[in-house]
């Protein structure tokens, strides 16, 4: 960095531009106020820390900066043009001296029960909250990984019987592995289990299975030693609303069916200590509104023996540290999630740094002997010098809902795997993807899309949003206040799910502002809805925001229905499903912060599927546009999958571009080696 480079004016550009926020340059001018003398250099990594902290990463990595600062830093934004950027102040900067300056800086230390605001480790630079989170979740995870249980001599008997019905006969014969019970093994011998998955590859059957496992276990020893047999205290919990109430609806159904009798290889008196409950993280862990401390913490901690947490790619790592220190110190944990998804929205991608070498696992020869031993599976083909936590880590591998010959299966593989060519040439290979190249948001084609659901090369009855109008308009006549109008209400929420529009980006004819407004003029031309006000008959909307008053949680979604109130005009309200299955009516002035979800972004997608689901890619190169997110629209598809394309190139290089985010975690992780 030059010495008479003016870092204040440039950096006050930067904010005018969007470029960086007011909270990032704030930081940095109160620490100069408070120690004057803080070299440029020093300013200029605060304020790119905070930065970087906006964007997901947790630290500011000086020496992948140092690299390729134009990529990690994101800059220019989009569409701008920058000419004296950080790039250049830090052209003259070597790691070495980089991290010298800030060793020797008031602002800085390297110590995590030091004061200052700022903690240099190795070459990363954090703010001192977001170190702490990171080193007391590794802590807490390599804890966990560390407790073991014992384990019956059956055992092997015990997940042959409970998994034989889910093998085919590649799996029965010892051909292939039974990934599905391999998991279910290793979560049983030790305080941490993670778990992930792409869609449909049995996460929920397994974990099901699994807490039957250990609650047979729980109630023999209970019984054994002549206690009531009560069995382990489990909570299910997910990130949001949507999540939780999609686990819970998939725990219901195959525990009626275990309670019924029904299931090979589970008592039915186990299914009544398996609980179908699922709590968002935020409810179970006693949010407190409008401030982030929780009511459970480790003074007070969950009364729980095991909880399992669902879609963990969507936990941030300030809520997984929440969690982690609320657990008490005998419960275990289980991850359940997608490491392929798009990370949590806040900073951390703790799954993600969990799973980094879950594709090809490193099991050490004791857990590959463990494995065989309770499976009589053979992964030899997995044996490496992997860290103790990865000892504990697992991927599930076949996808029993989307299989060879599922268009939307195929494609979510091929981007996963950053395979161009194979992206490209599936589209005209099955009924249920469909790609629409378009020239402007008045392309009829893209009406017809979000009227009827139909685009060229999709088979069967996919649905646009006519249909949840129609529904809607059709019992116009029969909604009173009372259950008739619940039935109603259900049946158009339901129809709303059929379809869903998910953008990439905010801004922009493209981006979610932009579409919103487009779709509502399309559906008020089809005389669907009117949009002479800003409450009208059939708005979806989403809430942006926990509302406790309300008890309805950020990601919620509801749709604005009339209803009449027993003459004259029909009264609006906003109806919500609740995660316990009821329906929530809700004024729609009460509601403040909500925004209209014809279309929504990627992350806020996150939990949910819908059978009909199209992508909307931007008409301009972004740093957003990346595999994971591609990948994540993707596989929010139940039966059809759209993906639209204002620009063409646009689709190759967003499938090879990887998300990165800066973290130590993974580091702190997998750093604990074998002997
Ligand atoms: N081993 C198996 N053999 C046959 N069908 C299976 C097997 N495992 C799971 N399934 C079925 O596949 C479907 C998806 O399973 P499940 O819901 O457990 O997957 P998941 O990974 O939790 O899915 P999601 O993507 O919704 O989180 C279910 O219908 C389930 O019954």
């Amino acid at each position: 960095m030059s010495n008479n480079t003016p870092i204040w004016p440039q950096l006050e550009a930067y904010l005018d531009s969007g470029w960086l926020r007011p909270l990032d340059l704030a930081l940095a001018r109160l620490l100069q106020q408070q120690v004057p003398d803080t070299p440029e250099p020093v300013l200029l990594a605060v304020v790119l820390t905070s930065h970087q902290l906006g964007r997901g990463h947790l630290c500011l990595d000086l020496a992948a900066v140092l690299e390729a600062p134009d990529t990690l830093l994101a800059l220019p934004p989009p569409g701008r043009r920058a000419d004296n950027r950080p790039t250049d102040w830090i052209a003259g900067l070597t790691l070495a001296h980089w991290c010298q300056l800030l060793r020797e800086a008031e602002v800085v230390d390297e110590d995590e029960n030091g004061q200052a605001p700022l903690v240099l480790s190795g070459h990363r630079l954090y703010l001192r909250r977001y170190f702490r989170y990171e080193c007391e979740v590794a802590r807490a995870l390599l804890a966990l990984q560390r407790r073991e249980f014992a384990l019956p001599e059956d055992l092997n008997a015990r997940l042959s019987a409970l998994f034989a019905p889910l093998k085919d006969e590649a799996e029965r014969s010892g051909r292939e592995p039974h990934w599905q019970s391999l998991a279910a093994a290793l979560a049983a011998r030790s305080g941490l289990a993670v778990i992930s998955g792409g869609p449909g590859t049995g996460k929920t059957t397994t974990v099901v299975r699994l807490l039957a496992l250990l609650q047979s276990l729980k109630l023999d020893a209970q019984r054994a030693a002549g206690e009531e047999a009560t069995g382990l205290r489990v909570r299910l919990a997910a990130p949001t609303g949507k999540a939780a109430a999609r686990l819970s609806e998939s725990m219901a159904g195959t525990l009626a069916q275990i309670r019924a009798g029904r299931v090979a290889g589970i008592d039915a008196e186990v299914g009544a200590v398996i609980p179908a409950e699922v709590d968002t993280l935020h409810r179970l862990l006693g949010a407190r509104p409008d401030t982030r401390f929780f009511r459970h913490h480790a003074d007070n901690p969950l009364h729980l023996d095991l909880l399992v947490v669902d879609e963990a790619s969507m936990v941030d790592l300030e809520m997984m540290a929440a969690l982690l220190s609320a657990l008490p110190p005998t419960a275990r944990l289980i991850l359940l999630g997608d490491k392929d998804q798009l990370a949590s929205v806040e900073a951390g991608a703790v799954l993600g740094d969990l799973c980094r070498y879950a594709d090809v696992p490193r099991y050490q020869a004791t857990t590959w002997a463990y494995l065989h031993q309770a499976t009589g599976y053979d992964l030899s083909d997995f044996q490496g010098p992997g860290s103790d936590i990865e000892q504990q880590i697992l991927m599930l591998r076949k996808s029993h809902r989307f299989g060879a010959d599922s268009g939307i299966g195929t494609l979510a593989r091929a981007v996963n795997r950053g395979e161009v060519g194979r992206v490209n040439g599936c589209w005209s290979a099955f009924g249920d993807i469909a790609r629409l190249d378009l020239n402007s948001v008045q392309d009829p084609a893209l009406s017809t899309l979000v009227l009827e659901g139909t685009a060229q090369g999709l088979t069967g009855t996919p649905r646009g949003y006519r249909h949840y109008l129609t529904v809607m308009q059709q019992g116009l006549d029969n909604h009173g206040c009372g259950p008739e109008g619940d039935a109603w209400a259900r049946s158009v929420l339901e129809a709303f799910g059929e379809f869903q529009l998910l953008c990439a980006v905010r801004e922009g004819p493209w981006g979610v502002a932009g579409l919103n407004q487009r779709v509502a003029e399309i559906l008020a031309s089809a005389s669907l809805i009117r949009t002479d006000q800003p409450w009208f008959a059939g708005r979806p909307v989403m809430m942006m925001r926990n509302d406790y008053g309300l008890n309805l949680m950020n990601g919620d979604i509801g749709v604005c229905l009339p209803f009449a109130d027993g003459g004259g005009q029909p009264v609006l309200r906003v109806v919500f499903p609740m995660p316990d299955g009821s329906l929530k009516r809700v004024l729609p002035s009460r509601l403040t912060e909500v925004e209209t979800v014809f279309a929504m972004t990627v992350h806020k997608s996150q939990g949910s599927e819908f059978a009909h689901t199209a992508l909307v890619l931007p008409d301009h190169p972004n740093p957003v546009l990346t595999r994971e997110l591609i990948y994540t629209g993707i596989t929010r598809a139940r039966s059809w999958f759209t993906l639209l394309l204002p620009r063409a190139d646009l689709l190759p290089s967003s499938v090879t571009r990887r998300t990165h985010r800066s973290s130590g975690l993974a580091q702190r992780l997998l750093e604990t080696r074998p002997g």
